[in-house]
């Protein structure tokens, strides 16, 4: 097996840069760790199936610069990041006496990442915390950019802050331990940023798809760095959303409606973002702003990457008008109002209102 060689991508955010650190067996190398805040205590939020894998090895890593380093499991999922689950974290942190110099890492994919974020920005009103991401999704967007968060029944990230790591440690190596299934969740981040914003990364994408599914180390380390640096380009911007930020949320309005309607967890993340980027691509075409040539293509592409293309149905009744009364929760809904990140030409995304009869339509079309 090759290494892959170490590489980073920078986050530029003033006095909250920080580096993206990309290659092989990263994960136990102390000298990655080595320029973090010092302080006595690193606590290790992981999940019970991660931890297992890479808790012990990080342990070692990190022992030489703190001397007391704990490590703790968080419930495994979409289901979990919730309230109570939060409240883990800040129950071990109150117990262990952690102060204020403590620095949390989060160990694990997305789930992990956001909720040991949140707890990190106000933990004693904000510590130091490190992204150690293990999945696909993880490494190649929500460990990125300092968007933390739990979930609420009536809508996904509701309750958050944006908070940034002070480094981000993307281990190839852990992918290849990932179940096809996250696989393909991961690739529908990956795939997202062709559409909004490269569309040679798309075509790449296309060519590529079939060493990206079996997991070939050279092709996920390309991925993993274009997407980093695509999004970082767009966090620089943009840190707080408050215009360009938005077009790395192509396909959530609809995929967090899945993603909520169903309960969390029954979808991966990804596979609901990839259901959505074919709903908003509908919905582009609709608009006028793409032919159908491009959405057919994208579709192809989803598909390829192993993901369903088909949303679910949400209310027998009236599945449309639910996805609606969901999408009206949204981040980016204003006055009532659903505002998508739709494709402007492909490349170029932009965010619109859309008639609810046109949303509808879509709806119908795209849903079992
Ligand atoms: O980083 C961002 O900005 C994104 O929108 C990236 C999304 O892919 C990511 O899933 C994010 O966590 C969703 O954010 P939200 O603000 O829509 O909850």
């Amino acid at each position: 097996m090759t290494i892959q060689a170490h590489q980073t991508v920078n986050i530029s955010l003033a006095e909250r840069s920080y580096l993206i650190h990309i290659g092989g067996e990263l994960i136990g190398n102390p000298e990655i760790f080595a320029g973090l805040p010092n302080g006595s205590t690193a606590v290790i939020v992981s999940n019970t199936t991660v931890a297992p894998l890479y808790a012990e090895k990080l342990k070692v890593a990190l022992a030489g610069k703190y001397s007391k380093v704990l490590a703790m499991e968080l419930p495994d999922g979409e289901s979990y990041k919730h309230w109570e689950t939060l409240n883990l974290i800040f129950d071990v942190l109150l117990q262990n006496t952690c102060d204020r110099k403590t620095v949390l890492f989060a160990l694990g994919g997305g789930v992990v990442g956001d909720m040991t974020g949140f707890a990190a920005a106000s933990y004693m009103r904000g510590v130091p915390f490190v992204q150690v991401p293990t999945t696909l999704l993880a490494q190649v967007d929500s460990s990125v950019g300092g968007k933390t968060g739990i979930n609420h029944p009536l809508g996904k990230n509701m309750v958050g802050a944006f908070y940034q790591p002070q480094m981000v440690v993307c281990d190839l190596d852990a992918l290849k331990s990932l179940p096809s299934r996250e696989v393909s969740a991961g690739l529908a981040e990956v795939i997202k940023y062709g559409p909004i914003a490269d569309m040679e990364f798309l075509s790449w994408i296309e060519s590529h798809m079939e060493s990206l599914v079996r997991l070939d180390t050279q092709a996920l380390a390309h991925a993993v760095k274009r997407s980093c640096e695509l999004k970082a380009w767009v966090v620089g911007q943009d840190e707080r959303e408050s215009g360009l930020r938005a077009i790395l949320n192509f396909g959530h309005t609809f995929g967090h409606a899945i993603e909520a309607g169903l309960g969390y967890g029954e979808w991966l993340h990804g596979e609901a973002v990839g259901c959505g980027m074919v709903m908003a691509a509908h919905l582009s075409q609709r608009l006028g702003l793409v032919d159908i040539a491009f959405v057919e293509r994208l579709t192809r592409i989803i598909a390829s990457a192993g993901l369903p293309i088909c949303g679910p149905s949400l209310d027998a009744s009236d599945n449309a008008g639910r996805y609606l009364e969901l999408m009206r929760h949204d981040k980016k809904s204003e006055a009532g109002e659903i505002r998508f990140v739709l494709i402007d030409g492909p490349g170029r995304a932009v965010m619109r209102a859309a008639p609810d009869a046109l949303v509808r339509e879509v709806i119908d079309v795209c849903c079992a």
